[in-house]
């Protein structure tokens, strides 16, 4: 079976990342690759770690330049997908790693993307309960977004077993390729290095309705999530410190066996062994997440900690993943859970 895949949004770093993980992927053809303002430029110019394609010039982002393959990914700014997408049939698989199709609710679209909600299509978060079953055989993913990933997955269990109440609290950490290429003042070298910094917060990141999306269906009633990102000084990477009250009755032992439980048959969750704690170094360019979780009696909190690649498993990996089941392709193909290090 040959794939052949476009990307649009080939010049920018999920459109990046994604390239170099299809290089590898032994059924993947890579055919048009589209960018915006760097429209004729060499790809080697722009991301000159992909040596391969060094020489591939990018085309216009156009349905015509698109069309004529078997899976098209989007890998472009939030609201610019949904044009794209409609133009280009029901026979042909798009992936979109942004964000317009990933919230249910057009309400919450709208208050915190101030645009009109384009649609809801099969999330691409395999790992959550159902969602391997809404990918198969379809023909629309929505990739989550890069913390909703590291969120998600370190929470769902402990909702979907009942034993946390539905107030989440969230700290995460997330490296500046977290904002894109664009240029950006708070992402001025001299501004990010040595430093850590919040923003979005109080309840302001536009991440938050998808958090509350996906464990509130882990829970089976409305979850409240308190979100505060931070920016760290790394290229890469989300370290997700999560946690909840937890109900009467929860143990350290209880915890811990439904999170073996939920992950023990995922290829890309690791739940680390007692005393070892997530670093986003041991993920750095891998599919993997690590997780590991502990149960403050004291403070009568269960505390979850995840770490991701944010480039990987929090966008471009994710994204293959879910183009693979969709595709009926084994999940891990083109997906490495090898990090790099130090
Ligand atoms: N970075 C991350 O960790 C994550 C990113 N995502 C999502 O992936 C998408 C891409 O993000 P990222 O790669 O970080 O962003 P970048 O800014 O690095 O890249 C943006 C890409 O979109 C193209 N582009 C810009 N404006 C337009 C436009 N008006 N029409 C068509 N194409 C355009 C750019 O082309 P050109 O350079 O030629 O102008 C570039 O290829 C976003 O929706 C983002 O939210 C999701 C999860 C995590
Ligand atoms: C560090 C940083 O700025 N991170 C981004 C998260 C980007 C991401 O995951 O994605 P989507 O834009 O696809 O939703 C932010 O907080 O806006």
């Amino acid at each position: 079976m040959v794939v052949r895949a476009a990307v649009a949004g080939a010049s920018g770093y999920a459109g990046g990342e994604l390239l170099r993980l299809l290089l590898t992927h032994p059924q993947v053809e890579i055919g048009a690759l589209t960018g915006h303002s760097n429209a004729g430029e060499r790809l080697g110019a722009l991301q000159p770690h992909l040596r391969p394609l060094a020489d591939r010039v990018l085309q216009p982002t156009t349905a015509e330049v698109l069309s004529g393959h078997d899976v098209v990914f989007l890998a472009l700014p939030h609201g610019q997908s949904a044009a794209v997408a409609e133009q280009l049939g029901d026979e042909v698989l798009v992936v979109d790693m942004g964000a317009d199709f990933r919230l249910e609710d057009p309400a919450d679209w709208e208050k915190f993307y101030g645009s009109p909600h384009a649609g809801t299509w099969p999330y691409g978060l395999p790992e959550l309960p159902g969602a391997r079953a809404a990918l198969e055989g379809s023909k629309r993913i929505a990739v989550p977004g890069c913390y909703p990933t590291a969120v998600s997955l370190a929470l769902f269990p402990a909702y979907a077993a009942g034993l946390a109440e539905p107030e989440a609290v969230v700290v995460a950490a997330s490296g500046t390729s977290g904002a894109g290429k664009a240029a950006k003042p708070h992402l001025l070298g001299s501004e990010v290095m040595g430093s850590m910094s919040p923003y979005g917060v109080g309840g302001t990141h536009r991440h938050t309705p998808e958090m509350i999306q996906n464990l509130g269906a882990a829970a089976g009633e409305p979850v409240s999530v308190s979100f505060t990102p931070t920016l760290a000084p790394m290229p890469r990477g989300i370290l997700a410190t999560c946690s909840a009250k937890a109900k009467p009755g929860v143990s350290a032992a209880s915890l811990r066996d439904v999170y073996e439980k939920a992950f023990a048959d995922e290829p890309f969750v690791d739940l680390l062994p007692e005393g070892q704690w997530p670093a986003t170094a041991a993920v750095y360019g891998s599919n993997a997440v690590q997780i590991q979780v502990a149960h403050d009696e004291a403070a009568g909190r269960i505390i979850v900690i995840s770490a991701i690649d944010n480039l990987a498993k929090g966008t471009a990996g994710g994204a293959l993943q879910s183009m693979n089941i969709a595709l009926g392709l084994p999940e891990d193909t083109g997906l490495s859970t090898i990090g790099v290090a130090p």
